[in-house]
């Protein structure tokens, strides 16, 4: 066993407290070293980090579950001397990257400044993501936060709706009201209209107080409805950018409702800004199990293999809510779960699922990938598609509401709030694969998840053993991007015994149980990558068309043709047509056979 020693590593150049523990003693010739090593609160952006280097030359270094790292090969005293030496040289990114979009960290400047702050998605998940980064030492030393509204507030106005929803980790609550001080202390309000240049310009000099001389870097993050978007990119742009640093945008969805408007959209903004100086935001992108599918496909040798029509059966992607539009059915009967949830979230994923292995892991070679299989897929087909609305349910003595029962959504909407459909990539790869989606809301459960079903086993031995339902005996791969994430693998297995039954169990990663951290929000990571300038997790122009081209002909269709949705009563399953769907192509969903079999 180790004895654990520690020599409490706290010098002023280093950022982290380190432990030791040697299998005998340190002076042994021969130890083996565990280091532990923990952020202790200095701001760390512009550190550097070079895991390569550790990694070649110490081949024994491993990182463990909790961002610690262990050698457990037995090293000699030397070489424990220089890894110890290197290690504390080497600073820990925490969850925070090289800060090389900064400019130099002492003489530059952030200013963040959140358009619309009075709304619900800045309150929602903006402000709290900001604090969570200020929180985790992943802001620089000199940033600002403004919130710019039409409505009037004063700066401790905007601190105090603010603070109603900053949350600390539940895994790290140190300092947190004292960090919560402190972060609303740099936040500032300007109330304005989103298309006033003179209104900007006075955000400008405020910003330029702040930034007091330094190199600034600017970051507007537009939470507006859309039709003030472009109006605020040419006030921002003409009135309020930058002249030493950077200065970037980020847009919210929706990017138009077909084709047309989304690429009238693009015009707009790129009159005024370009390609590079715009996020478009899709938050499922920022998702931990979303980010982890290229890491589960590419490096891991069992997956990428069976990755393709040889193997698998059909794909499902699967989005789920518990409650319907409830306060925001304006907005969302102006666009429908198609263009809410289908077009974009459901669709990226679908994208980062199917694509071939990209050059590098940089964004224009991953993004290059994605709008290849986006060109690749055939635009869907109003025979390949089911709409659905809820209606109005009592269960339990509660009555809840049906969609139309939204004061501000029309009485006759045919919007829908439920689809499910049948989608294909006609490439080498994917020909024949059904990828199927399904998205609602007013569902009986809240969930996001990817579904991959495998074929069956050729001649099986076994397949007596699974009696008639042969379906349930194909290995199933499910990756849970939301709630309690997870990827587990169904297999079969023999029951112990001296008997021959089988059974089927997970193969399970269960993230709550095997990671003691808690998972950051989406916007965290989009907002860190969008003040890096990480563009990899954005969505590119050509991405946006490829997107609307599979999806604009058969809106267009569903209005023209003023196709009527099939109710399901509110907290169902959604509409049994559905399941016709997915039966035409000898699919059953995934998610509602594993309620079916518990086991599953
Ligand atoms: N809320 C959410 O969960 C999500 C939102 N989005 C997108 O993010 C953006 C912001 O969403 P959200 O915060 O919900 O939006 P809100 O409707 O809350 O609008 C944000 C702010 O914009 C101003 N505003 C509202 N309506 C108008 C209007 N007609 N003309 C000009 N200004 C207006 C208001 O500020 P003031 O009156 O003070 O100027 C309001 O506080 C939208 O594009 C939305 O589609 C995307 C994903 C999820
Ligand atoms: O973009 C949107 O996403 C939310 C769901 O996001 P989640 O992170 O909570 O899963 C959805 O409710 C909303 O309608 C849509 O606009």
């Amino acid at each position: 066993m180790s004895t654990l020693h520690s020599p409490n590593y706290t010098a002023s150049t280093s950022s982290y407290n380190c432990c030791f523990a040697s299998s005998s003693s340190s002076s042994s010739s021969s130890s083996s070293l565990f280091v532990h090593y923990r952020r202790i609160g200095v701001p760390s952006v512009s550190t550097t980090y070079d895991q390569k280097k550790v990694s070649l030359q110490y081949r024994n270094v491993v990182r463990m579950q909790d961002g610690a790292v262990a050698a457990s090969a037995p090293l000699k005293t030397k070489e424990l001397k220089r890894l110890k030496d290197e290690l504390l040289s080497v600073k820990y990114p925490a969850e925070c990257k090289d800060s090389t979009g900064f400019g130099s960290k002492e003489e530059s400047t952030v200013s963040i400044t959140v358009v619309g702050a009075s709304g619900d998605l800045a309150k929602k998940k903006i402000f709290p993501a900001l604090f969570a980064l200020f929180y985790e030492d992943c802001l620089p030393k000199h940033f600002t936060i403004f919130g710019y509204a039409r409505s009037k507030m004063t700066d401790a106005e905007l601190r105090n709706m603010v603070s109603k929803t900053l949350t600390c980790r539940i895994d790290k609550r140190e300092n947190c009201n004292e960090k919560m001080e402190q972060f609303l202390k740099r936040c500032f309000y300007h109330s304005g209209q989103y298309d006033s240049e003179e209104n900007f310009a006075e955000l400008h000099k405020k910003l330029m107080e702040h930034e007091g001389g330094r190199v600034s870097n600017r970051l507007f993050y537009l939470s507006i409805p859309p039709n003030v978007f472009i109006d605020a990119v040419r006030c921002a742009s003409l009135s309020a950018s930058s002249a030493s640093g950077w200065t970037r945008v980020i847009v919210e969805k929706p990017f138009g409702r077909d084709s047309e408007s989304s690429a009238a959209l693009t015009r707009g903004l790129k009159q005024y800004m370009a390609e590079d100086q715009i996020f478009r935001i899709d938050h499922y992108l920022g998702k931990e199990l979303v980010e982890n599918l290229s890491v589960l496909r590419f490096s891991n040798l069992i997956f990428e293999p069976l990755w393709s029509r040889q193997y698998i059966r059909n794909v499902q992607l699967i989005f789920s809510e518990d409650f319907g539009t409830e306060g925001r059915g304006g907005y969302f009967d102006n666009y429908g779960i198609i263009r809410d949830i289908m077009q974009n979230h459901l669709l990226q994923i679908l994208a980062l699922f199917a694509m071939e292995t990209p050059v590098s892991l940089d964004a224009e070679d991953i993004r290059n990938e994605k709008v290849k299989v986006l060109r690749s897929m055939r635009p869907l087909q109003l025979g390949d598609v089911v709409i659905g609305q809820y209606k109005s349910h009592t269960k339990g003595g509660i009555t809840y509401p049906a969609y139309t029962d939204d004061q501000t959504v029309p009485k006759d909407s045919p919007t829908p709030t439920f689809a499910a459909a049948a989608l294909f990539i006609d490439n080498a790869r994917w020909d024949g694969v059904p990828f199927l989606m399904k998205a609602g809301k007013a569902l009986h459960t809240k969930r996001a998840e990817i579904r991959v079903q495998f074929r069956h086993v050729p001649g099986n031995l076994y397949n007596r053993s699974f009696g008639t339902d042969l379906d349930r005996s194909t290995n199933e791969l499910v990756i849970r991007v939301q709630p309690d994430e997870a990827i587990y693998l169904k297999i079969n297995n023999k029951v112990p015994g001296l008997g021959m039954r089988l059974d089927r169990s997970n193969l399970n990663l269960h993230y709550a149980a095997r990671y003691s951290k808690e998972i950051p929000d989406a916007y965290e990571r989009l907002l860190l990558d969008a003040i890096e300038g990480e563009r990899r997790l954005f969505i590119r122009s050509d991405e946006l068309d490829a997107a609307w081209s599979l999806f604009t002909p058969l809106l267009k269709e569903l209005e023209e043709k003023k196709i009527i949705p099939e109710y399901y009563p509110y907290g169902s399953r959604g509409p049994v047509g559905a399941h016709y769907l997915a039966a035409r192509y000898n699919v059953q969903w995934g998610d509602l056979r594993a309620e079916r079999h518990q086991t599953d």
